[in-house]
């Protein structure tokens, strides 16, 4: 990856419903090796700009790349491959495989990749989000906070070029939360990871470098070096 331009580009992004548009002519750059959120009232657009952002829905218009990869390019298996070898998901509901273990579930990217499985990296992974001695316990014998640094460790294993986080703290009391989003910011300040995390949650937003409120489809404001007090400000203002 030699790449040194944004991880992710938008360029007049518009997903249209019928005559409603989801996104609205959304355009951004997300800075390699940064931690934006990405904040909004209800039905401003917030899954819909994180499906096309990350490849799992085909924008009406507009172009989104990649690193230098235009998304819009590659045919549907490609994209399919572009998502598992290059992007990390994490969803609010963990997704994690019931009948595999916690090594078994960190290993399927690489798996599915037909990447050779090494262990060591799994097992190195694991134990920078703190399950090093959870390798063999299957999901439902974790609490919800462990159950979710497994899937950040899912999402971290192939190295990624941009992990999109959708909601991951929102089945989450605050203090687990704030481990998990810990994790995601040690992510980007020691392996220089890219996070892109879509959250209701001001506490959440103020770990990011920068937060983009989204309203109506369209991105009204960016706030940088957030801190909860600011967010709710600027929330108070987008949403007024
Ligand atoms: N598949 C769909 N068909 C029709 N309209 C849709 C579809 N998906 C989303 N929309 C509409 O697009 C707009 C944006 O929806 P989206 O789910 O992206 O908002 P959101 O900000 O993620 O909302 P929430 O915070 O409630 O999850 C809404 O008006 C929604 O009703």
């Amino acid at each position: 990856m030699t790449h040194a331009g944004p991880a992710v580009r938008l360029d007049m992004v518009t997903k249209a419903y019928g005559q409603a548009r989801a996104l609205d002519g959304v355009s951004w750059a997300f800075p390699r090796g940064g931690f934006t959120a990405v904040m909004g009232p209800s039905g401003s657009g917030k899954s819909t700009f994180l499906h096309c952002a990350s490849g799992l829905d085909r924008p009406t218009s507009g172009t989104v790349w990649i690193g230098d990869t235009d998304l819009g390019r590659l045919r549907e298996a490609e994209l399919t491959r572009l998502r598992r070898e290059r992007i990390g998901f994490v969803f609010q509901s963990f997704n994690l495989i019931p009948s595999m273990d916690v090594e078994e579930n960190v290993a399927l990217p690489l798996r599915l990749g037909g990447r050779a499985v090494d262990a060591g990296r799994v097992a190195s992974v694991l134990g920078r989000v703190g399950l090093a001695d959870r390798l063999r316990s299957r999901p439902n014998e974790l609490s919800g906070g462990q159950q979710q640094r497994v899937a950040l460790a899912r999402a971290l294993v192939t190295e990624p070029e941009v992990v999109f986080a959708d909601e991951p703290t929102g089945a989450l009391d605050p203090r687990t939360a704030r481990e998990v989003l810990r994790l995601m910011r040690e992510a980007v300040d020691r392996a220089g990871q890219t996070v892109v995390l879509v959250t209701h949650d001001p506490v959440a937003a103020a770990w990011a470098d920068s937060v983009l409120f989204l309203d109506g489809g369209r991105i009204v404001d960016e706030l940088r070096s957030p801190t909860v007090a600011s967010v709710l400000a600027r929330w108070d203002g987008v949403t007024a």
